[in-house]
């Protein structure tokens, strides 16, 4: 069987760093595909071949192999837990991620003993807080759930992602598979059901500032040192969460803007607003009925926080301009991660 995989990327207009502490998020899926294909034959020996089309990778392994690279793997995890080693040393190559795919599913599902070959390609913008991890995961896993023609309800594939994620983010709160796995406008949060929102008229632009200096994983430990699980702006961040989704099921168009705005205040006192993105959407927020944030995780060092999401009835073209900025208009996903079975076994 072969098949090809596509999964969108992610944006989050609320509640970055705070979903993780059981606050609210409002993410949406944007159309920034990655695709992931697979083939498996079961006749031939037992072998993972992966290509990373982004990294002009090729890498081939016995399956012997691939479980003593992925147990390596759990341990650095492990030691990062038990605070002896930073989130960074877990995950120290691309195709580190692809292999704790691999053996946290087939741990849950014994994957299939035979020849597979994956094949996987992101948008033109990994590193931007696009939730590229999380599109690569789920890419991956309902690959490997189409060929085992597995009956595996949402909820177990995303704790299986949000599980692997983890090796990523250090803490995962499952935000980005969700936001992912099921496309469109959501409300995410800890515990409680995902509830899909109506998108409206919702228009905006995507601003490239550049591929964040530190991951995901170092923003969130960062953040962790400094902004315990009780303190009072993940309340401040409930707040300006709640405010946004009023916005826009009312379609009140300042008021969304106004809260956008609070929203890039937080992130900026959780310190993970560069000062030259703090620069640019200063500039951008003068513009009449326009307001920006950073819809990622943003970064603790350097001077690129990934991508920002403006909302603005017209193009950001001159400030962009002045920073070098590339940019493009805002384009939702409806619909979450799909597969086509390209040829089947009969
Ligand atoms: C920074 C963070 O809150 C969002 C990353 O898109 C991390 C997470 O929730 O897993």
């Amino acid at each position: 069987m072969k098949t090809l995989c596509q999964a969108p990327a992610k944006i989050l207009l609320s509640g970055e760093h705070a979903v993780v502490y059981g606050s609210p998020g409002l993410s949406m899926a944007v159309n920034l595909m990655t695709l992931c294909q697979v083939s498996f034959c079961p006749q031939d020996p037992p072998f993972i071949e992966i290509e990373l089309v982004d990294y002009q990778q090729k890498h081939a392994f016995p399956f012997p192999l691939w479980k003593k690279l992925a147990i390596n793997i759990e341990s650095r995890f492990h030691l990062y837990q038990q605070e002896v080693g930073s989130i960074n040393t877990v995950l120290q190559h691309p195709i580190d991620l692809i292999l704790v795919i691999m053996d946290h599913f087939h741990h849950a599902y014994r994957l299939k003993q035979g020849h597979w070959s994956i094949k996987i390609q992101s948008h033109p913008y990994p590193s931007r807080g696009l939730g590229s991890s999380a599109a690569v995961i789920l890419s991956l896993l309902k690959s490997l759930v189409t060929h085992q023609s597995l009956n595996i309800s949402n909820t177990d594939l995303l704790a299986l992602a949000k599980t692997i994620e983890s090796r990523q983010h250090g803490r995962s709160s499952g935000i980005d598979p969700t936001s992912i796995l099921h496309g469109g406008l959501l409300r995410f949060q800890h515990h409680r059901p995902v509830l899909p929102l109506e998108t409206h008229g919702f228009k905006g632009w995507l601003i490239d500032t550049g591929v964040a200096h530190t991951s995901t994983g170092q923003a969130v430990e960062a953040v962790a040192k400094k902004f315990k699980h009780n303190h009072p702006i993940w309340q401040k961040f409930t707040d300006v969460t709640n405010r946004i989704q009023t916005a826009c099921e009312t379609e009140n168009g300042e008021a969304l803007r106004k809260s956008i705005a609070e929203n890039h205040t937080l992130l900026c006192e959780i310190g993970v607003i560069p000062q030259k993105v703090i620069n640019f959407i200063a500039q951008l927020n003068k513009l009449p009925c326009t307001s920006a944030k950073v819809c990622g995780a943003g970064a603790v060092a350097g001077q690129a926080a990934g991508m920002v999401l403006c909302i603005s009835p017209q193009a950001p073209q001159a400030i962009c301009e002045t920073y070098g900025y590339h940019f493009m208009p805002l384009e939702i996903s409806s619909q979450g991660v799909f597969c086509h079975i390209l040829e089947s076994d009969l």
